[in-house]
């Protein structure tokens, strides 16, 4: 139980982490500024898939409120993209938009090659870009449950792969994934969304295993409650009137200064972590039913 509570409670990252990277001579631009967390600047390009709506959207608007110089939309439908791409500009930063199917690896690649032509370097991936089919096993759609997997999972590796070597070569980076509480509880009726949250979580911790000797490049999962967006509209579980659904906005207000402070695992509310810990001790040792 220690050690499922320590690996959940979202702390700040170890203090020899920040040693190792004022100490860095990789060429890189960590340094001071990053003792406790990192700026988000005119430098930044950061690239936001499924930015055209819900989360997505308020993540590229409080990115470009915090001075993100340029930020990139990805997603499916052209209309919301250009819609949030001119509010992003109001609200202060460079904005480009590009029609991309994260489920698909080559679009993913031939986007990234034109992003980064366009653009410049991707420094911030946020894997924000996701979807539902909303059945139980026996009832779930084939077709649906792969593209749930393929966008909620495969599209992270496909971003990832496109845009962390840059990140690794100038040893400057951050990555984002929206992941979701149901990554480590259940909600009935949504198999395939619950494994791909858990798949996720997984990608991000080995993620930042993998990462632990790259200082500049960091990484940052988190962990929302249900959220006022089109994704979840009309579920009403149990204890809503004591944990209403979160504001979208909230949520990418916390994200943002979860990358500014370097968080690794943000639950959101805070709250959840407990409950989510008490849920899962509840479950232990009940047999299985025959
Ligand atoms: N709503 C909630 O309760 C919670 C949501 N989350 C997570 O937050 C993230 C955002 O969800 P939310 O804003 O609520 O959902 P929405 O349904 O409002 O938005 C989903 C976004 O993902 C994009 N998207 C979907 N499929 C693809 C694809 N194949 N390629 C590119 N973009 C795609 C959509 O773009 P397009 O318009 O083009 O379809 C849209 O911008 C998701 O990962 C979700 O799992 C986490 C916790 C709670
Ligand atoms: C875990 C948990 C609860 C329910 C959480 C629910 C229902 C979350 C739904 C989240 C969604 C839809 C996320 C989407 O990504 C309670 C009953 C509040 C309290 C006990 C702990």
């Amino acid at each position: 139980a220690l050690r499922a509570a320590l690996r959940l409670v979202p702390l700040p990252r170890r203090r020899s982490f920040h040693k190792n990277n004022n100490n860095d001579d990789k060429g890189g631009r960590g340094g001071d500024d990053r003792r406790n967390g990192r700026e988000i600047g005119a430098d930044d390009v950061v690239l936001v898939t499924g930015g055209g709506r819900g989360i997505g959207r308020w993540l590229a608007l409080e990115f470009a409120r915090q001075g993100a110089g340029k930020v990139v939309l990805w997603g499916r439908t052209e209309e919301t993209l250009r819609t949030t791409c001119a509010e992003v500009r109001q609200a202060g930063s460079d904005c480009w938009y590009f029609v991309c199917d994260v489920a698909d690896r080559h679009a993913v690649y031939r986007q990234a090659q034109v992003t980064r032509q366009k653009v410049g370097e991707v420094t911030v991936l946020v894997n924000n870009a996701g979807v539902v089919a909303g059945h139980s096993l026996l009832n779930i759609d084939d077709e649906a449950l792969l593209s749930t997997e393929h966008v909620n999972v495969l599209g992270h590796f496909w971003t990832l792969k496109a845009f962390l070597p840059s990140m690794l070569s100038c040893g400057h980076g951050h990555v984002v994934c929206v992941s979701s509480v149901l990554a480590l509880t259940a909600l009935p009726g949504a198999i395939d969304y619950c494994t791909s949250k858990a798949a996720a979580f997984g990608l991000m911790e080995s993620l930042s295993l993998g990462l632990e000797s790259t200082p500049g490049v960091r990484t940052t999962t988190v962990l929302p409650y249900l959220t006022d967006t089109d994704m979840f509209r009309g579920v009403k579980p149990r204890f809503s009137w004591l944990f209403p659904p979160l504001h979208a906005e909230l949520v990418a207000r916390r994200t943002v200064e979860a990358v500014k402070r370097d968080e690794a695992v943000v639950f959101m509310p805070r709250s959840m972590v407990l409950l989510v810990l008490m849920k899962s001790v509840q479950c232990w040792g009940v047999p299985l039913p025959k």
